[in-house]
Parts: C-alpha cells; structure tokens; sequence
C-alpha cells in the first residue's frame, strides 16, 4: 500500500492507494462519526457498495443516496435532493460525507459536504481512473449550472482519499481511456519523465496491468499533491491542471451528452497544443508525441463542429478569465506549460480550426 499526504498549511490529507482497500477501512478511516452518508449512483453501488457498508463500523447510522448515472447529475436538483436527504434524517454537523463513484459522484458530494450546515467531513473513495488520479484530490468540487460547467462551487478538502485499484476492472474502456486524458495532463505541464515513462507503458496500462496503473495512479497523485500544495486555490500554479480545459470545457458544455470530460480534456489540449506549435513555441516532435499519445489512448484528438460565437460564449464562463480577458495553459514543451493571456485571436481560430474534425 502506498500513501502520500496533501500537505496544506489548514490541514494535511492522506491518499491510500493499494488494492482491496475497502476491506481495510476500518484501519485507515479511524474516526467516523455516528452519521454516515454515503453518495453513489446505481452503476457504482451494484458493484462496490457491499463491501464499503461491511466495512462501516456496525453502530454507525448510514443513508445512501444514489444519483443519476452521468454528468447531467452534477446539478442543482441533485444537490437539493441530498439536502433533503441529509435533513430528513436528522442529520447534524458531526456527520460525513462519503464520495463512492467517479469525478460525478466526487464533485457533487464535495459541495454537499462543503455547504450542509457551513461544511461536514467528507471522504473521497474513487472508482473511476478519473477520479483517483485527478477529482478525488485537491478539495475542488462543484456543480454544474445550465449556463456551464463547474459554475457553482467551493474548494473543501476531503479529510482523506482512499484509492482501492482494483475497482477499475470494471470501468468501460471509454472511461478507463477519460481517466489516461488527465494521466497525460501531468506528463505535459509538469513532468517530462513520466510523460516518457507513459509513452514506454502504454501497452501495459491499455491493458489495465496493475504494477504500471498503480505507478500511473501513485505518479499522478504526487503531482497534483505537490501542485495544490502549492497553491491550493488556484492563484497561479494550480492553474496549470486546466491544460486543455478551456477548450475542453466549451465542447463538454455544449455536447455533453456524447463528449465526457476525459475526452474533450483531450481534444482541448491538442488545440492548446497546436495554437504554440503554429507559434513555433512548440517543436514539431513536441506536438507529434502529445498526439501519439492520445491516441494510442483511445482518446480524440480532433475537436467537434462549434461556430466561433459559440467557443467565444463558452470560453468565457472559464474561471481563469480575469478583467474580461481569456487565459489559457500552454504547453511550451512537454514537462513544461505556461498560464497566458491571448490576445491573437485568430491564432486561436486558427488552431481551432485546424483540429476541428470535419465529421463525427
Ligand atoms: N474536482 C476536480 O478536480 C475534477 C478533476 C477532473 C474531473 N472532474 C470532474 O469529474 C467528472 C468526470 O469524472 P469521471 O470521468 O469519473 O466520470 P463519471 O463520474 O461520470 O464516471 C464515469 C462512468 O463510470 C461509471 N463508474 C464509476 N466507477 C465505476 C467502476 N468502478 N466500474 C464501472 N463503472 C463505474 C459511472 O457510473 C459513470 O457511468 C466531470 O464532471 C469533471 O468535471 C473534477
Ligand atoms: O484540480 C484542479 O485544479 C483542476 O483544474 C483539475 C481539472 O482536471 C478538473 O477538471 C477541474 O474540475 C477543472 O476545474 P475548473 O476550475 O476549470 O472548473
Ligand atoms: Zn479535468
């Protein structure tokens, strides 16, 4: 079993990473409260909430709330149906909030916790590859709103991550592949050793083979540790963990019924990729392995068909925008990224434009 600890100046979190590690809770999560919620959706409990309510100490009072299976549950409705919940049964500020699911279930039960009676402990046990290297960590949740994603919101840190590997056997390829989008995120801003280390790996973490998804997951999860650490509310570096956002973001909210995150993350940082490559601020053999990569991923590198009124509007809720004006995370080189104003709009088009699909 591994561990590593989010090492904020508030308070510091552990992130247990290992296998079965559900059986092992009652080890790891020594202080639960007498009030237990736990927030999954049917996909998810038909697998796992057995074994996580077996290992719930027995004099525990436990509600379940289980949400739609999707994106479109990351809402307000959702959100007021487990207050409802939570006040319905009495429940009072020394409960938890216990997070079973993928960045869906994470992001809604974070802002659950954050906000029923001004903020309750809250736990994060991921299944998805998404949500174990990524959502689970750094305290960012939040909900969506019709007008975009993530628009409501608060950081609130989970007192601790319990990451048991073994859940992702059951994980559909297409988001298995959602999860390896955010993996590569990392190579590219932060760490051009693991970007080859995952270039050397794909065959085995196609193949879900334990020892390099659990490197893979262990990796991912010290950089975003180290990156929060830093900067825990994104007032500079953290911003480098939306490398393909932006643009990722703008396709999520307008087709989010057949893009997943993963997947427009993905397609965002390719048109990231290639607005510095036509700046010749990114080499060719750069862009050629970022592309390489996705792809041996399984995931797009292409962008759907969205006019420029429709980028313009979505790109503009991004929560970097400041004083008005867009702000992007640029890949300079791999291992290396950059938070930068744009002011040459028709290179964005530009870029845009040369990795919009032309059909899908
Ligand atoms: N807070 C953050 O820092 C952060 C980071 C990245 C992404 N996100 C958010 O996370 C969300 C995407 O997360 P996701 O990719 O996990 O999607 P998701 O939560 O929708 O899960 C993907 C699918 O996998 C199913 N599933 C989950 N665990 C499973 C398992 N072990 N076996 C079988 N099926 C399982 C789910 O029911 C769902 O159908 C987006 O809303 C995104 O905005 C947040
Ligand atoms: O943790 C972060 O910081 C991230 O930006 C991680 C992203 O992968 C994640 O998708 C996040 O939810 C995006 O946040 P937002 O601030 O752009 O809504
Ligand atoms: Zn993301």
């Amino acid at each position: 079993m591994h561990r590593i600890d989010v090492g904020l100046a508030e308070r510091s979190y552990p992130i247990h990473i290992g296998r079965q590690l559900f059986t092992s809770l009652p080890t790891l999560l020594t202080d639960l409260p007498g009030q237990l919620c736990i927030i999954t959706n049917a996909t998810i409990a038909a697998h796992y909430l057995k074994p996580l309510q077996a290992a719930l100490p027995e004099s525990a009072t436990v509600i379940v709330h289980e949400i739609a299976d999707g994106e479109h549950a990351k809402s307000i409705s959702s959100y007021g149906e487990i207050m409802d919940a939570l006040i319905a049964a009495s429940f009072n500020r020394d409960c938890a909030i216990l997070a079973l699911g993928g960045g869906v279930v994470g992001d809604l039960a974070g802002f659950v916790a954050a906000t029923f009676q001004r903020g309750v402990d809250f736990y994060q046990l991921p299944t998805t590859l998404l949500a174990q290297v990524d959502s689970s960590v750094g305290g960012k949740n939040a909900i969506n709103h019709p007008g975009g994603k993530n628009l409501i919101g608060a950081f609130y840190q989970p007192r601790a991550v319990v990451i048991s590997t073994d859940c992702l056997t059951t994980l559909t390829t297409r988001d298995y592949a959602c999860g390896l989008a955010e993996v590569v995120k990392y190579g590219i801003i932060y760490d051009a050793q693991f970007f080859a280390w995952l270039e050397q790996n794909a065959a085995a973490l196609n193949a879900r083979e334990p020892e390099a998804l659990a490197y893979a997951i262990c990796r991912s999860c010290e950089i975003k540790a180290e990156i929060v650490a830093a900067d825990e509310r994104e007032q500079g570096q953290r911003a480098l963990l939306n490398l393909g956002h932006t643009f990722g973001h703008a396709i999520e909210a307008e087709y989010y019924t057949s893009w997943h995150h993963g997947e427009a993350v993905a397609a965002g940082t390719v048109v990231a990729a290639q607005y510095m490559l036509q700046h010749d601020e990114l080499t060719s053999a750069d862009y050629q392995r970022i592309l390489a990569l996705l792809q041996t991923f399984g995931l797009p590198v292409r962008a759907p068909q969205l006019t420029e009124a429709k980028w313009q509007q979505r790109m503009q809720r991004d929560k970097k925008v400041q004083a008005g004006r867009l702000r992007f995370i640029l890949p300079t080189r791999i291992g290396h990224a950059e938070l930068r104003t744009v002011t040459d709009w028709p290179g964005v088009w530009q870029a845009i434009r040369a990795v919009t699909e032309t059909t899908r």
